[in-house]
C-alpha cells in the first residue's frame, strides 16, 4: 500500500491515602501515581464545551476508570462527583469549575471542569488561563455550537493546545464527519481524526466501537461499565468495509501530518519506505504531539461517554498529545501595570503563583486554588499578596478530589493545589514569597481578567435583623469567590443589592446563600441593570456653601454636559470612565499661582488651605464620578456623556477636597436634570444557529416579539477572513461519510442569524428557541452596549421599577 505523500508535503520535506476530609462523605484512596509531582508527568487540563455537550458525563467516566470513584455518577440522577454544589446537582449543570487530581498510567492529571452556560463565561476565563491543555467536547448531533466557539476562542487567546472528543455518537442524528468539518470551518482549526466510529446500522444503536487509525486496531468495550477495553488488529477479512475506511483514514492522517511536520516526512521516506501503513504508531504519536503543542492541529477522538464508549483513549491522548507545564511558554506578568516580565517555570526560582479560584468550605474556611508558575509553596509559609498588598500565612496545602481533599507538603512550580489559611486573597490575586526583597515583589501581577459590566441585579433582604451579619458574611465570601458578582447598598432605600452576569448567575447566588451558607434571606425579583444618559446639552453654575462646626466652606464651578454616541472620537484630552468623557479645565496657572489664586479668592477667611493642583484635580474627578453614578430617572449610572468642569473657585480655609467634590457632583446632577435625561437598556449581540427550515420563525421572533434588529444571516460554515486559515485543505472524514455518520444522521446546513436585541427581550430565550426549533437551535450572546428605548417603553420600565 505504498503511496506518495501529497505534493505539498514533498515540497515542505526537507503515602498514606486520604488524611483530610472536608465534608462528611466517605474517605477515598488516591492512587500513588498522583503523588509523583515531576513536571514531565503532570498535565493541567480543562474540559471546555457548549452546555450539555457531556463534559460532566465524560469526567465522571474518567474518574471511574482512573480508580478515583467506585461507581459512575449520573448527571440525570444528580449524584455526580464534579457537580457537587446543590444548585448544580439540581439543575444538572456545572457552575463552579471544580478541580480534581487523579492518576493515569503513571501520570498526574489536574483536571478542571468548566461550565458551558453563557452566564458563567467568567468562570471559564478564570480556569482557562491556568490550563496547559484542553479537551474540547463536542456533541456529535449538534456539532460545533455557539458557546463552543466562545470557549474555543477563549482558549485560543491563551494559546492552549487542544484535543477534541466528539461525544454522543450513540444518538440518532449523530454525524462524526460533519462535526469534524465544522471544527475546520467554524473553529478554523485543523482537525486530525485519530479514530473512526463503528456504527451499528442494523439496530440503529449508533456507535459500538472505534477503529484506531494510529495503531490500526479495532477497540471495543464491555457492555457493563466500559472498563474492559479490547483491542484487535484491524483486518480485511474480519472488518471488511471498516478496514477499507480505516486505510483511507490512516492515509489521510499521515498526509495531513506531513503538511504540518517535517519529522513525519522523514520517517515516511526513510523508515516506512513511502508506505502510509508502515509509519509506526510511535512515530505518528510523536508527530501528533509536536503539531498539537505547536497549535497547528487538533487530534480528534470519538465515542459516547454515556454508553461508556471511548473515554480511556481520551485520557491516553491527554498524556500523549497535551503538554506538561514545562512545555508551555513562560507566564507573562506585568510590573507596575506597564512593564512586562516573563516568569519561567523554575522549581528553585522565586515564588510566583496565581489564585485562580476561591471557594468557601464551612469547616476549613476559604480554599484558595493556586497555580504555581515558579518556585514552591510550603506548608506554614508566609506569602505576600501583591494585588491587595498584604501578608498571608499558609496553614495547610491540599490536593482536591472535588469536595474531598488530601494534605500535601508542598505545591511545586507547574502544579495546581489548594491553600487553606489565607484570609484576604481573592480570585485573580498574585502571590509571591513574603521575604522576597526584589523590586518586583510588591507590584508584580499575573494579569487580571476584565469583568464585563453586570446585566442583572436583585435586592437581598435578611429575614430578620439577627440574620444581617450572616448574610453580610456570606456575601463577602461569595464575592471573594466570584469577582463578577457585585454587592452594594442602595442609597435611597438602604437595601443591599447584588448584581451579576445573568439571570442564572444570580439565581445560583441565591441558591448558594440559602442552601450552602444557610442564610435566611429573601432575594427580590431579578431586574435588568439599565443605564441613563441625556438627550440634549446643558450648562449650569453650581455652588457649595456649608458651615460645619463654625467653619465656612465654599466653592463654585461651571458644569457643561453633552451627549455623545458610540462613534464619538475624543481628542485624547478626556478621562474615559464607564463610557463617559470627563474634562476639567484648571486654567493655565502654575502651582504657585494657583495657590495665590486660592488665597486671593478667600473672601471668608484669611487662612485658606493650600490645595495642590493635583489635589484639586482629584477632587473634581471624584465629584464628576459621584455625580454620574446616579441618574435622575431611576438612579442607574450614567453613560455616553461628555462632562466638562471649569471656572472653579474656592473660598475660605475649609474649602476642602470634599467641598470641591460636592460642588462638582451637585453641578453634574443639576445639569443632568436640565439635559433631558432618558433610560438606556443593555443591548446584546445574539448569534442564533438554526437549521434552514427554522430561519423564518427565528428571524420573525427576534425582529418582532423580541424587538431586535437582524443584522445578518450567514451559513455557519462560511469561511470568514482569518489569516493563516487555509481553505483548500481536504479534511478527513468528509461530512457525508457514510461510515462515520449514523444512519439517520442526514447532513443539514445550519445558518447563523445575527441580531442586536435588547437584553430584556432575551429573557427566557433558551426555552423560546427550544420550542421554535424543536431543540436543534443554539445561541450565544454578549453585551455590546446600551441603546435608547421608546418613550412608551421607558414609561413602562419606570412604572415597573417604582412598583406602580
Ligand atoms: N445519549 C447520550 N447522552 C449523553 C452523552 N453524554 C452526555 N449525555 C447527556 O447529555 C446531558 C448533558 O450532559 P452533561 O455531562 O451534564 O453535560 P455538560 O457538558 O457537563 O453540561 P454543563 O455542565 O451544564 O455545561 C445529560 O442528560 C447526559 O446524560 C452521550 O454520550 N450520549
Amino acid at each position: 500500500m505504498a503511496m506518495l505523500l501529497s505534493r505539498h508535503a514533498i515540497r515542505t520535506r526537507l503515602s498514606r491515602p486520604v488524611t483530610y476530609l472536608l465534608s462528611n462523605q466517605a474517605t477515598r484512596t488516591f492512587a500513588s501515581d498522583v503523588k509523583d509531582f515531576s513536571i514531565p508527568k503532570t498535565r493541567n487540563i480543562g474540559i471546555i464545551a457548549h452546555i450539555d455537550a457531556g463534559k460532566t458525563t465524560t469526567t465522571e467516566r474518567m474518574l471511574y476508570y482512573a480508580g478515583v470513584t467506585k461507581r459512575i455518577g449520573d448527571i440525570d440522577d444528580g449524584d455526580t462527583v464534579m457537580d457537587y454544589l446543590k444548585a448544580e446537582r439540581e439543575r444538572g449543570i456545572t457552575i463552579n469549575s471544580a478541580a480534581i487530581t487523579f492518576g493515569w498510567k503513571g501520570n498526574r492529571i489536574n483536571l478542571i471542569d468548566t461550565p458551558g452556560h453563557v452566564d458563567f463565561t467568567m468562570e471559564v476565563e478564570r480556569a482557562v488561563r491556568v490550563l496547559d491543555g484542553a479537551v474540547t467536547i463536542l456533541d456529535g448531533v449538534a456539532g460545533v455550537e455557539a458557546q463552543t466557539e466562545t470557549v474555543w476562542r477563549q482558549s485560543e487567546r491563551y494559546g492552549i493546545p487542544r484535543i477534541a472528543f466528539v461525544n454522543k455518537l450513540d444518538r440518532t442524528g449523530a454525524a462524526y464527519g460533519r462535526t469534524i468539518q465544522e471544527i475546520w470551518k467554524k473553529l478554523r482549526a485543523r482537525p486530525l481524526a485519530l479514530q473512526i466510529p463503528l456504527m451499528d446500522s442494523t439496530e440503529g444503536k449508533g456507535i459500538i466501537g472505534v477503529a484506531d487509525l494510529v495503531t490500526m486496531e479495532m477497540i471495543q468495550w464491555d457492555h457493563m461499565d466500559g472498563s474492559t477495553m479490547q483491542r484487535t488488529a484491524l483486518d480485511d477479512a474480519k472488518h471488511g468495509e471498516l478496514y477499507q475506511e480505516a486505510i483511507r483514514g490512516r492515509m489521510a492522517l499521515v498526509e495531513s501530518l506531513a503538511e504540518l511536520d517535517d519529522g513525519i516526512v522523514e520517517v515516511f521516506f526513510e523508515e516506512a519506505d513511502g508506505d502510509h501503513m508502515r509509519v509506526s504508531a510511535d512515530a505518528l504519536k510523536e508527530s501528533l504531539r509536536r503539531v498539537t503543542l505547536d497549535n497547528k492541529a487538533v487530534p480528534v477522538l470519538c465515542g459516547s461517554a454515556f454508553k461508556n464508549l471511548g473515554v480511556q483513549p481520551v485520557l491516553d491522548a491527554v498524556i500523549d498529545y497535551l503538554p506538561s507545564p514545562a512545555e508551555r511558554p513562560a507566564a507573562l506578568a506585568t510590573i507596575d501595570g506597564t512593564k512586562h516580565a516573563l516568569i519561567p517555570l523554575e522549581e528553585n526560582g522565586k515564588l510566583c503563583a496565581l489564585a485562580f479560584k476561591v471557594t468557601h468550605d464551612s469547616r476549613a474556611g476559604p480554599l484558595v486554588y493556586v497555580k504555581v508558575y515558579s518556585g514552591k509553596i510550603n506548608k506554614r509559609m508566609t506569602l505576600y499578596n501583591t494585588t491587595v498588598d498584604c501578608k498571608e500565612r499558609v496553614n495547610k496545602l491540599l490536593q482536591m478530589y472535588a469536595r474531598e481533599a488530601e494534605d500535601i507538603p508542598f505545591i511545586t512550580a507547574g502544579n495546581i493545589g489548594v491553600i487553606v489559611g489565607l484570609k484576604n486573597t481573592r480570585t485573580g490575586d498574585t502571590l509571591v514569597q513574603s521575604n522576597d526583597t526584589s523590586s518586583i515583589k510588591s507590584n508584580l501581577q499575573l494579569g487580571n481578567i476584565d469583568i464585563p459590566s453586570p446585566a442583572f441585579f436583585a435586592a437581598i433582604e435578611p429575614a430578620s435583623v439577627s440574620e444581617e451579619k450572616a448574610v453580610d458574611e456570606a456575601l463577602k465570601n461569595l464575592t471573594r469567590e466570584d469577582p463578577s458578582l457585585k454587592v452594594w447598598t442602595d442609597e435611597d432605600s438602604g437595601q443591599t443589592l447584588i448584581s451579576g452576569m445573568g439571570e442564572l448567575h444570580l439565581e445560583i447566588v441565591k441558591d448558594r446563600l440559602i442552601n450552602d451558607f444557610k442564610c435566611k434571606a429573601e432575594v427580590g425579583k431579578m431586574r435588568i441593570s439599565y443605564r441613563e444618559t441625556c438627550q440634549s446639552e446643558a450648562a449650569v453654575s453650581a455652588s457649595y456653601d456649608r458651615e460645619v462646626m463654625g467653619k465656612r466652606s465654599k466653592a463654585k464651578c461651571q458644569v457643561e454636559i453633552l451627549p455623545v454616541d458610540e462613534d464619538y472620537q475624543d481628542d485624547g484630552s478626556s478621562i474615559v470612565d464607564s463610557g463617559n468623557y470627563l474634562q476639567m479645565d484648571l486654567g493655565e496657572v502654575d502651582e504657585s499661582k494657583e495657590q495665590q489664586h486660592q488665597k486671593s479668592s478667600a473672601s471668608l477667611s484669611s487662612d485658606s488651605p493650600q490645595l495642590s493642583r493635583e489635589e484639586v484635580r482629584r477632587a473634581i474627578q471624584t465629584g464628576l464620578l459621584s455625580g454620574l453614578a446616579r441618574g435622575a430617572i431611576l438612579g442607574f449610572p450614567l453613560t455616553k456623556l461628555k462632562v466638562k468642569v471649569h471656572n472653579l473657585e474656592t473660598f475660605g480655609q475649609d474649602t476642602s477636597v470634599g467641598s470641591i467634590s460636592a460642588c462638582v457632583a451637585n453641578g453634574v446632577q443639576e445639569a443632568i436634570k436640565q439635559a433631558g435625561p432618558c433610560l438606556l437598556e443593555p443591548m446584546m449581540e445574539v448569534h442564533t444557529e438554526v437549521n434552514e427550515s427554522d430561519i423564518g420563525s427565528v428571524v420573525s421572533d427576534l425582529s418582532g416579539t423580541r424587538r431586535g434588529h437582524v443584522i445578518g444571516l450567514e451559513s455557519s460554515t462560511t469561511d470568514g477572513p482569518n489569516s493563516g486559515y487555509q481553505q483548500d485543505v481536504e479534511v478527513y472524514p468528509p461530512k457525508d461519510s457514510l461510515l462515520a455518520n449514523s444512519e439517520v444522521g442526514e447532513y443539514k446546513t445550519k445558518q447563523v442569524v445575527k441580531a442586536h436585541v435588547p437584553l430584556s427581550s432575551m429573557l427566557g430565550y433558551s426555552n423560546g428557541l427550544r420550542s421554535l426549533t424543536g431543540g436543534s437551535g443554539s445561541f450565544s450572546m454578549r453585551v455590546i452596549g446600551y441603546g435608547q428605548m421608546s418613550k412608551d417603553r421607558e414609561r413602562g420600565v419606570v412604572e415597573e421599577m417604582r412598583g406602580y
